[in-house]
């Protein structure tokens, strides 16, 4: 476990598939630990791309660009940091003898809702919503007919609640085949139809594969608009019999996924227990909070877990909550105002995730605040993030 300075022979490459606000703080505690960092996405200047040492730019669901590129790179880790992947390379390339975090088999299951569903409720037998795929409007129809309404319609392969709505009566059905259509990242016309969990709250468990073990975060609670989380905070109270409930069934998940790294397994708690909804193997959007609330947030922990490095012990500093700020137009002129102000709240930080172009509900910035008491700092954050405004400039 050793490594020599950046761009040196004896240098450590980490080429992180997907540059987003989570994999611009994944390589900045990369850097911090002397890693040479390279950036690949989508578009152009994507945040990660800003802070690594060098990036590229393809479309990382077609196979031939992602093999041309980790070939020429040669990194010593592959991280992924978006679903959507061309994940039969990374098989491939891992038989090779390339390491891919956590592992490729795990990119590929989390690739789509199916694999990972299948995973959970059906080989290990983790309680989950009722579920059916459909790769047709009339599927659809069945589906729904079949699981009873409310029911949740999402593309197999989105994030971020892009292509989901819920469907009320049969008749939304339609609506909802159109929705997933339009928001689905791939162009796949497949959906998972899961039945409505009502639940009391929702969390996601930090959980963290190292070389020294597994270990748990405080739980993170959550709240989702439109499928995407706009509010979080840590640590989330629940009772020694639900938290013992989550931890178990983080453990069999991320036991099952394999390698090193770090887990988001997102959970309802219901009335009935703890039900299992998903899992990144990788930091996870509500964990931004744990940049205020833990000596080393989850983008740190995740480095270290796939560095190969020990983790004894992960501390909660202070309790804290995260509000983020979504742009509500398209648009590549613009600036984020209100920072100062925002600044002025006690225990508060912003992150801006510096992405070049607006779309309605994208991810620009997200507030971060501490106080002992988690209520306040959910108000605090709050108030920070609606401080902060995406405003549009006149670029004649
Ligand atoms: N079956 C369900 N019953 C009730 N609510 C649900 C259900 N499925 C999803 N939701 C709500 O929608 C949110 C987003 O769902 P999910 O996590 O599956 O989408 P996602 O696109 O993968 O989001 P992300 O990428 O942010 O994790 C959940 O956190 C939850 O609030
Ligand atoms: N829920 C998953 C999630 O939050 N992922 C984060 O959002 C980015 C994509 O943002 P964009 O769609 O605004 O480009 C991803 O790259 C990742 O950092
Ligand atoms: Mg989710």
């Amino acid at each position: 476990m050793v490594w020599g300075a950046p761009f040196s022979a004896h240098a450590k490459k980490m080429l992180l598939l997907g540059s987003g606000e989570l994999g611009k703080e994944v390589v900045l505690e990369a850097q911090r630990l002397g890693v040479e960092t390279i950036a690949v996405d989508r578009y152009a200047d994507a945040p990660a791309m800003q802070v690594a040492h060098r990036s590229h730019v393809i479309d990382m669901l077609d196979a031939e660009s992602l093999k041309v590129i980790i070939q020429r790179e040669k990194p010593d880790l592959i991280v992924p940091e978006i679903e959507a992947i061309a994940t039969h390379v990374l098989l491939e390339l891992e038989e090779e003898g390339y390491n891919v975090i956590p592992t490729a088999r795990a990119a590929r299951l989390t690739m789509d809702r199916e694999g990972i569903r299948r995973l959970a409720a059906e080989t290990l037998k983790l309680p989950t919503a009722d579920y059916r795929f459909a790769n047709s409007l009339d599927e659809l129809k069945e589906a729904v007919a079949d699981l009873g309404t409310p029911c949740v319609i999402k593309p197999i392969m989105s994030s971020s609640g892009k292509g989901q709505s819920v469907c009320r009566t049969p008749d939304d059905a339609v609506d909802c085949w159109n929705a997933a259509l339009e928001g689905g990242r791939a162009k796949s016309t497949r959906v998972i139809v899961e039945s409505f969990v009502t639940f009391e709250s929702e969390i996601t468990l930090l959980t963290v594969r190292s070389v020294t073990g597994t270990t748990f975060c405080q739980p993170i609670g959550h709240i989702q608009r439109d499928g995407d989380y706009v509010e979080s905070w840590q640590p989330h109270f629940m009772s020694e019999a639900h938290l013992l409930e989550a931890q178990s069934i983080a453990k069999a998940i991320t036991d099952e996924l394999g390698g090193y790294g770090l887990f988001g397994v997102e959970l309802f708690v219901t009335a009935d227990g703890i039900v299992f909804s998903e899992v990144s193997p990788r930091p996870h959007d509500t964990g931004m909070v744990t940049m205020i609330t833990q000596d080393l947030s989850e983008f740190a922990l995740h480095v270290r877990a796939i560095l190969g490095l020990p983790i004894t012990s992960v501390e909660l500093l202070t309790p804290g909550a995260s509000a983020t700020l979504k742009a509500e137009r398209t648009s590549a002129h613009f600036v984020v105002s209100g920072i100062e102000e925002a600044l002025r709240l006690p225990r508060t930080q912003v992150r801006v995730f510096g992405k070049p172009e607006t779309k309605p509900g994208r991810r620009m910035a997200v507030a971060l605040s501490a106080d002992q008491d988690i209520e306040k700092a959910r108000n605090t954050a709050k108030q920070a993030a609606s401080l902060l405004k995406v405003e549009e400039i006149n670029h004649e």
